[in-house]
């Protein structure tokens, strides 16, 4: 079997979580951790490998300082940056989140230029549109986290609702107020949500799955959901490692796909060993596809933003 080595920068809350639970899964031989915050990253490698030894792991944990040491990886994971606060939106961290991205897949991409980006900082579609741009990669290699998460908050309030049954969402467009939940796809026990729920219930669910992460941010106070948006990686990292090819809603460039190009956006995709294998176009009803368009045009706003303050 091949050396597999993940490389995650941004060893916070998003990015340790991440590590401690890819350590213990035990499905590759290698993470490297990287961040500014140097001795907290040596503490968190020496945690999560004594988690790791625990379990028998084969996984190394290792801390490291120079990007050099990406050269290998298969896959670096991007959580560094700035969550937000109460108060601020996902767009405030715009041009702070951004720079740091425009650093860091610079010193990647000088060591490595083979590996596959997974994008979670924020506001994700917009930073995953600066790692394509910076790194210059195809859009199969450079995939943003967020409609897993979006749509495992989905099912949380459905199940809130109707107890514990199987429950399969989908959320689909930016990572923002206007993502676009897909209710004739998201089944119960295999049926639409629509024959399950009524249109107050479905309401109800479809709110508080876009106010989501703000709930939380409100709570915390101090910074934002960490455990589900690691799970959503995680669920990344395996279908990439383990070539699993299954259909998950992640955040790609779009290049006429849906009717739009040069604008990232979340679309369920084929993921595997070379990344966003296939974007899959499902059929979108007439409300979904305005809530889609909108929703592509704000992350357009970002995009703009950002390509005019680089001009200046
Ligand atoms: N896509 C999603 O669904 C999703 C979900 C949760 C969080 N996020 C975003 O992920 C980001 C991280 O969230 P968090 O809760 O882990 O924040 P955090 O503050 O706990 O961790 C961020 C880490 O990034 C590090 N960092 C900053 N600049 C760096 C640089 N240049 N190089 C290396 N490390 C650097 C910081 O030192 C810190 O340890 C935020 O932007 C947040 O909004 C996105
Ligand atoms: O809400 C946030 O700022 C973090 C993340 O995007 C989330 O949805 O939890």
């Amino acid at each position: 079997m091949r050396y597999k080595k993940v490389g995650i920068v941004g060893v916070g809350n998003v990015g340790s979580t991440i590590a401690y639970n890819l350590a213990l899964k035990n499905i590759c031989d290698e993470i490297l951790l990287k961040d500014l915050r140097e001795d907290f990253t040596k503490a968190m490698a020496l945690d999560i490998s004594q988690a790791a030894s625990s379990v028998n792991s084969k996984t190394l944990i290792q801390d490291i300082t120079k990007d050099e040491e990406f050269k290998a990886c298969d896959i670096v994971v991007i959580t560094a940056g700035v969550p937000r606060k109460p108060g601020m939106s996902r767009d405030d961290l715009l041009y702070t989140n951004a720079k740091i991205m425009n650093t860091i897949v610079q010193n990647i991409v000088k060591y490595n230029e083979d590996a596959i980006l997974i994008i979670v900082s924020n506001p994700l579609d917009a930073m995953v549109y600066t790692a394509l741009k910076v790194s210059k990669w195809t859009r199969n290699r450079v995939i943003g986290m967020a409609g897993i998460l979006d749509s495992s908050r989905m099912a949380h309030f459905i199940k809130k609702k109707i107890g514990n049954k199987k429950v399969e969402a989908m959320v689909l467009g930016g990572h923002g107020d206007e993502m676009v939940p897909l209710i004739k796809e998201t089944k119960v026990e295999g049926v639409s949500l629509d024959e399950v729920l009524n249109e107050n219930e479905i309401n109800d669910v479809l709110e508080k799955t876009k106010n989501g992460g703000l709930e939380i941010v409100k709570l915390l106070k101090n910074g934002s959901a960490y455990y589900a948006p690691a799970q959503g990686v995680i669920l990344m990292l395996e279908a990439i490692l383990e070539n699993k090819e299954v259909i998950l809603p992640c955040a790609v460039k779009l290049e006429g796909e849906f009717g739009y190009e040069n604008v990232v956006t979340g679309v369920p995709i084929i993921l595997g060993k070379s990344g966003a294998k296939k974007i899959i176009e499902k059929q979108l009803t007439k409300k979904e596809k305005e809530q889609f368009s909108s929703s592509i045009s704000s992350v357009k706003t970002l995009i703009d933003k950002l390509e005019e303050n680089s001009s200046n």
